[in-house]
């Protein structure tokens, strides 16, 4: 699913959020938003997934212009949301229900679902009696359960440790490779858009202009970033982030 933004401009009550931003998603494209905290990244997702109109400018889905949701481009955010009344299972299968699945069918699917982020076996618990990195595999599954051709993700791995995060940005990614759906991804996490994304874009603050875009190359990643250091400290950089060798280089003296 390619998704376009062409000249889209968002205000809320006079406040400029987004200007003129224009870009083109191919299909089965990773790309990782990044910016300062409140400049309209997630304003920007919003739009995608129809929960938030333009004030001008139009997005397009598959080049037809659309403004309604629709689980064909499925939204995740950061935490929190499975219904804790219902189990894991439930919540996974609920995504099926919502589209008219039978009730038994869902469940079954969900129990597969639920083994692939590895959670067999935790199908009747409900999420209070799981870890945060638990809900955010079921999370995912009940995003991908739908096969949605769109994944417009907000933070996904925002509240989790640095650790339970690169597990869950491995099993994600694993489930991206078999469903090769385009996504759309809002990080603070500087790593986690390099070790994700295919393109980059980083922002500036309100109202969110492209700074500078960055393209990855496609071949095989791991948690090593250490071949992207430069394109990290530029990013960084752009951040408003120091990261340049002669401050750590002090910061090594002072301590010393
Ligand atoms: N529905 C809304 N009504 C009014 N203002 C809004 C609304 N949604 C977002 N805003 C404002 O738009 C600006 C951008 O918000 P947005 O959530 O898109 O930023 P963000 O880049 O995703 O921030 P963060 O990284 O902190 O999540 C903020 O000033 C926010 O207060």
């Amino acid at each position: 699913m390619k998704l376009s933004f062409k000249n889209i401009e968002k205000d809320f009550s006079g406040l400029q959020v987004i200007k003129n931003f224009n870009r083109e998603i191919q299909d089965g494209e990773l790309v990782a938003l990044v910016g300062p905290s409140g400049c309209g990244k997630s304003t920007l997702l919003h739009i995608a997934a129809g929960l938030e109109k333009p004030s001008s400018g139009d997005f397009l889905v598959d080049g037809v212009p659309t403004l309604d949701p629709n689980p064909e481009r499925t939204l995740m955010f950061q935490e929190n949301a499975l219904y804790p009344w219902l189990t894991l299972g439930q919540n996974v299968a609920l995504a099926l229900e919502f589209q008219k699945a039978n009730k038994q069918v869902a469940l079954a699917q969900a129990r597969d679902w639920l083994d692939k982020v590895n959670l067999k076996g935790f199908e009747d618990y409900y999420p209070h009696q799981v870890s945060g990195g638990m809900r955010q595999r079921a999370a995912l599954a009940r995003a991908f359960i739908s096969q949605p051709k769109a994944l417009l993700l907000d933070e996904p791995f925002g509240a989790l440790d640095a650790l339970t995060r690169m597990t869950l940005q491995d099993a994600l990614r694993q489930l991206i490779r078999e469903a090769r759906p385009t996504v759309l991804l809002v990080t603070h996490d500087v790593d986690e858009a390099l070790f994700l994304a295919d393109r980059i874009l980083v922002f500036s603050s309100r109202p969110a202009t492209v700074l500078k875009e960055f393209q990855l190359s496609h071949h095989e990643k791991t948690h090593d970033l250490s071949e992207f250091a430069n394109m990290r400290r530029e990013i960084l950089s752009l951040l408003g982030i120091h990261a340049e060798k002669e401050e750590s280089a002090s910061l090594e003296e002072v301590a010393a």
